[in-house]
């Protein structure tokens, strides 16, 4: 009799857009080529459905509950996340099973006439709809106008080519799984525009007690981009920030670079050697350090009061703390 574990066809939960569907043919791609049998199932999520501002429907964590709920129900097996979107909190009965080969981590302009952002005039007109993006923006070029959207990368760049905006920020990640790499007029420093936390990497999650899938995930991932990220996703945990703050962590081989927007608007940057740190536990430790002196030294990330953290604290630090500083519009996932 044939084992079971020869079979077997792993149900790969997908959402329908498409980098959603991109980033899973891909991961679906790389089991089978270590010998799986893996098929796309597709899994309507709230936050596809609804037009509304997400940060109304629940924020990012739209995205990720309806796959996380559809593996428990064991109506798929596998889910695959841009890690960027996956709360840092660890969901009961899940686990990370595979974090792949990264893509470029990079944030990407895209701008009309070529231009690269220091080409752009003063008042010129850049969309994006993440804060962090927004607060890099800022600190860089106080003169442009900053304009809020929100849609899938298609939608984003279709505001440049039609005219209504000079540029927008996107991932390179999420450009180059959809092939539109070459619309890109500049690609930002990531220790200068330093990307979200988890920026261009994939997330496999399955059941904690699913040992066959495990196994078979195991093959896929890539031991130092879960040491990358894992610093990157404990600064993020660390300051308590939720997935709409704007915050930016990035390790590159050398150096874990940082970047938080304070209070007052005021954009706070810290980097610490990465390249001698020799594993995950060693790398949250580092994460868990840099959200330590940044909350002693700096100022608190704005999310943190807007959550109930610790308002004395904030109001001693910060009397200038603005009136309109609650949650922004759009988180980072707009699309
Ligand atoms: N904002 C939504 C989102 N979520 C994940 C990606 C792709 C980037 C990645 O792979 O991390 C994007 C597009 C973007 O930020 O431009």
């Amino acid at each position: 009799m044939t084992p079971v574990s020869q079979t077997r066809v792993l149900r790969l939960g997908t959402r329908r857009s498409a980098l959603a569907t991109t980033q899973s043919t891909w991961v679906a791609d790389l089991l089978r080529a270590n010998g799986s049998k893996v098929e796309l199932v597709e899994v309507t999520t709230h936050g596809d459905v609804n037009r509304a501002p997400l940060a109304q429907i629940g924020g990012t964590g739209v995205f990720v509950s309806a796959l996380r709920d559809a593996l428990l129900a064991d109506a798929v097996d596998l889910a695959v996340h841009s890690l960027k979107d996956l709360p840092t909190a660890a969901a009961d009965g899940l686990v990370l099973g595979a974090v792949p080969e990264r893509e470029d981590p990079r944030d990407a302009l895209v701008a009309s006439g070529g231009r690269t952002l220091a080409d752009l005039p003063a008042g010129a007109r850049v969309g994006t709809g993440s804060p962090r993006r927004t607060a890099l923006l800022r600190a860089l070029r106080p003169d442009l106008d900053v304009v809020a959207i929100r849609g899938n990368v298609d939608t984003r760049i279709g505001f440049v080519t039609a005219g209504e905006l000079d540029a927008v920020v996107l991932a390179a990640s999420g450009l180059a799984r959809l092939g539109r790499l070459g619309d890109v007029t500049e690609f930002f420093d990531p220790t200068e525009y330093v990307p979200a936390p988890g920026q261009g990497a994939l997330a496999v999650e399955c059941r904690s007690g699913d040992a066959e899938v495990l196994q078979v995930l195991a093959a896929i991932d890539a031991p130092h981009v879960r040491r990358a990220v894992a610093a990157e996703r404990q600064v993020l945990a660390s300051l308590e920030a939720g997935c709409s703050a704007p915050v930016g962590a990035h390790a590159g081989e050398e150096t874990l670079h940082v970047a938080v927007e304070d209070h007052a608007g005021v954009l706070v940057r810290r980097a610490r050697p990465f390249a001698t740190v020799p594993d995950e536990p060693s790398a949250r430790t580092l994460g868990a350090e840099i959200a330590r002196d940044l909350l002693q030294h700096e100022l608190r990330p704005h999310t943190s009061a807007a959550r109930g953290g610790d308002p004395e604290v904030t109001l001693e630090n910060h009397p200038q703390d603005r009136s309109d500083d609650g949650p922004r519009p759009d988180p980072e996932s707009g699309s």
